[in-house]
């Protein structure tokens, strides 16, 4: 079966088509500056070369139609037809209550989807956008939905409820959702085979850490805890979001500085965080760059950064009585040492014995950053969301 996996962001559309019965990638690309006159499309055929396409793409649904000529293309596609998608599976942000697991696309999910717009109005507006315009190119191919919050649905109510007025929760489902659940679903999984112990034995804290950020306290497979909150906006710092803060700072700096709610909510979403800080950029790599030429803007962003992350895993060994391994994954997880470092050299009281010479090892494969005996062992875990999304709708498709 094959199956095109499409991750909608406000401006940009991921994919990636499998072959799923052997979970081979056969094409992998994103649209990015949809919208604008400049719209790129890159585009790579697994054992084929890279290609670029400048051109003005209007919206999602030009975006779709985009993707499936270049995964037809004479030269550069890898399949003759698009008959031939037999499938596509959508990554959604927000599941709310109502979705604890992947399923099939009807008029009814739809409808829900659109109900939530108002609690994710950056992530859920373009997924639907995605799946309309799936329907407008592939028309009778089945699509599932795959959601960010649908793994950490397990937690219990002392963890998922906001100590407000419970009334808020009855009338708006005003609650802890917590997001990226699939990256943390598959890499505690991940994480379970490298350790060769069955994942129900298991205290795990599971850090991706991408331009979003939120970390969990995974219990016997299950999530306890999570980061991030209502929207992804709560918990660790990140590239261009504050994270935790004391919500009293919302009203105060609206009076002070006479700002609307929509200003405010940009200023946390896309003017705080690591951008905010070092003043230099949101991408931990320019960071770094920047703070071992001596910039002491930078060097704050990052101690800061590390500092929050670090005393998250705190919490959650507290909050699970416990911890065998922390995982790190996604952008800044896998391939930024430096963080790693910071982060787990303080953490000895947790029984790491953190390996210098692991952590700085290159590679694409879950590995272990901690010595061999190591109390608590600390992994890289290489993500893989749209793994996760494409196997989710196979088994849907397979058995609908
Ligand atoms: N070598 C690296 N060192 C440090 N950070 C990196 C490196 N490579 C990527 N990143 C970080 O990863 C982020 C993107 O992470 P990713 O998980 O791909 O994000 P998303 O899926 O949310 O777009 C970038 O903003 C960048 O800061
Ligand atoms: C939910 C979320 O924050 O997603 P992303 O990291 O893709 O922005
Ligand atoms: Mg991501």
């Amino acid at each position: 079966m094959i199956i095109l996996v499409m991750n909608a962001g406000s401006s940009s559309l991921k994919y990636q088509l499998y072959n799923i019965e052997s979970e081979a990638v056969l094409a992998v690309g994103r649209v990015e500056r949809i919208g604008m006159e400049d719209s790129i499309l890159t585009h790579e055929p697994t054992g084929g070369i890279e290609v670029n396409r400048v051109s003005e793409i209007l919206d999602h649904n030009e975006a779709v139609r985009k993707v499936i000529d270049m995964l037809t293309h004479r030269e550069h596609g890898v399949m003759s037809s698009i008959s031939e998608i037999n499938a596509v599976g959508h990554r959604v942000v927000h599941g709310g209550e109502s979705f604890k697991q992947s399923t099939l696309v009807t008029g009814e999910v739809k409808q829900e989807i659109r109900r939530l717009f108002d609690l994710a109005p950056l992530h859920n507006p373009p997924a639907m956008m995605g799946i309309t315009a799936v329907e407008l190119n592939l028309p009778g191919v089945p699509q599932v939905v795959v959601f960010d919050t649908a793994f950490h649905q397990s937690m219990p109510k002392e963890s998922f409820l906001y100590p407000i007025p419970m009334v808020l929760y009855r009338r708006h489902k005003i609650r802890r959702y917590g997001f990226h659940g699939t990256s943390h679903d598959y890499v505690s999984k991940q994480a379970a085979k490298v350790l060769g112990r069955p994942l129900e034995e298991l205290k795990l804290v599971t850090c991706h850490i991408g331009n979003g950020a939120s970390c969990a306290a995974i219990m016997e497979g299950k999530t306890l805890d999570t980061s991030m909150g209502l929207t992804p906006l709560e918990g660790l710092m990140m590239g261009t979001r504050s994270g935790d803060l004391d919500p009293a700072i919302v009203p105060f700096t609206m009076n002070k500085e006479e700002l609307t709610l929509n200003e405010v909510n940009s200023m946390l979403n896309k003017h705080s965080g690591l951008l905010a800080i070092s003043g230099i950029s949101s991408d931990m790599r320019e960071i770094v760059q920047a703070m071992s030429e001596g910039d002491s803007h930078a060097k704050l962003a990052f101690d800061m950064y590390t500092y929050r992350l670090r005393k998250y895993i705190g919490a959650y060994a507290a909050a699970m009585d416990g911890i065998d391994a922390i995982i790190f994954t996604a952008g800044v997880g896998e391939n930024s040492w430096p963080v790693r470092k910071a982060v787990c050299e303080k953490l000895t009281f947790l029984g790491i014995e953190f390996d210098e010479e692991r952590n700085m090892e290159k590679s694409k494969e879950a590995r272990y950053i901690t010595k061999d005996g190591s109390r608590t062992s600390v992994l890289v875990v290489p993500t893989n969301e749209e793994l996760l999304i494409a196997r989710d709708t196979f088994e849907i498709v397979k058995s609908s």
